[in-house]
């Protein structure tokens, strides 16, 4: 593991066995993650981009190979590492801050602390005045910072986000990435952010891990030619940006049409 890793895949492999069906995830994976990196995992449905987060959060342990977690192997579930999916899963019977608060109350922090970190955790997201909102009453893009506040009240480390804006329109979209690159940036975050989007890929990562599946294998990791401190409003103007979604369409697309060929 090189000095500054904080995460470590070294010759990771991971089965599934249900019923009688064995499936061969991720194979062969060795990959290193750096302190404040921002990583984005792509590749065809299937090929362990999610098996990957999960072992790093330590839901399961690899079948072959080691996670290591800065410098010690993930043995159990990940506390430094905080998790969000697709879905926010925010309670619709508990207002918006008090939704922030349940990392707290869990924690069993003073009230006091509590009421001034969730105030901040707001404020930092954009829905400061929103606390007494309920979840139905917000729209898409809120609920997301909504739930982005939740886990940052946390505080992990590190974030592993499953293709978190995936059912958000552009534009939305367009904004929480801004808002998440702050974000991550502000407070030092280190991400593992799984996408099918490739330009979001290509917009936010310090560096691409491009999947081939089944199983998975690591068929690329391509470095970002932008700086860490980019504009995400004027991408579309830089060239460097235009190469690296690019190169990733060119390498994504044949397997695309590969895993139709095998389907039909
Ligand atoms: N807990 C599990 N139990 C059984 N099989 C699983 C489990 N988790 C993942 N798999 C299988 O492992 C393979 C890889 O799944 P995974 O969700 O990691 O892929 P992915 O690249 O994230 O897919 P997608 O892009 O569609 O979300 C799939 O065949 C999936 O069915």
């Amino acid at each position: 593991m090189t000095a500054e890793a904080l995460i470590a895949f070294r010759g990771v492999g991971k089965t599934f066995t249900v019923g009688d069906r064995v499936v061969e995830a991720v194979r062969s994976i060795d990959l290193d993650v750096r302190r404040g990196e921002f990583v984005t995992l792509v590749g065809p449905s299937g090929c362990g981009k999610s098996t990957l987060l999960n072992m790093t959060a330590g839901l399961f342990a690899p079948s072959s190979g080691t996670v290591q977690y800065d410098g010690g192997p993930v043995t159990g579930v990940n506390l430094r590492t905080g998790y969000m999916t697709q879905s926010d899963h925010l309670l619709p019977w508990r207002t918006v801050a008090a939704n922030i608060q349940v990392p707290l109350e869990i924690h069993g922090r003073p009230r006091g602390e509590m009421r001034d970190r969730v105030a901040a955790l707001m404020e930092l997201v954009g829905l400061a005045g929103f606390e007494k909102s309920y979840p139905s009453q917000l729209s898409g893009g809120m609920r997301k910072r909504a739930a982005l506040a939740r886990l940052l009240a946390y505080d992990p480390e590190t974030l592993l986000l499953d293709e978190p804006f995936a059912a958000l329109d552009a534009q939305l979209r367009l904004n929480m990435q801004i808002e998440l690159l702050r974000l991550s940036r502000q407070l030092n975050k280190t991400v593992l952010f799984v996408t099918h989007d490739l330009d979001e890929a290509a917009a936010l990562c310090d560096r691409c891990v491009v999947f081939s599946g089944r199983p998975g294998t690591i068929r690329a990791v391509l470095d970002s030619p932008l700086p860490r401190d980019r504009d995400l409003l004027r991408l579309r103007h830089d060239g460097r940006y235009v190469a690296l979604a690019a190169e990733l369409w060119d390498m994504i697309t044949p397997m695309l049409t590969q895993t139709r060929g095998e389907s039909s």
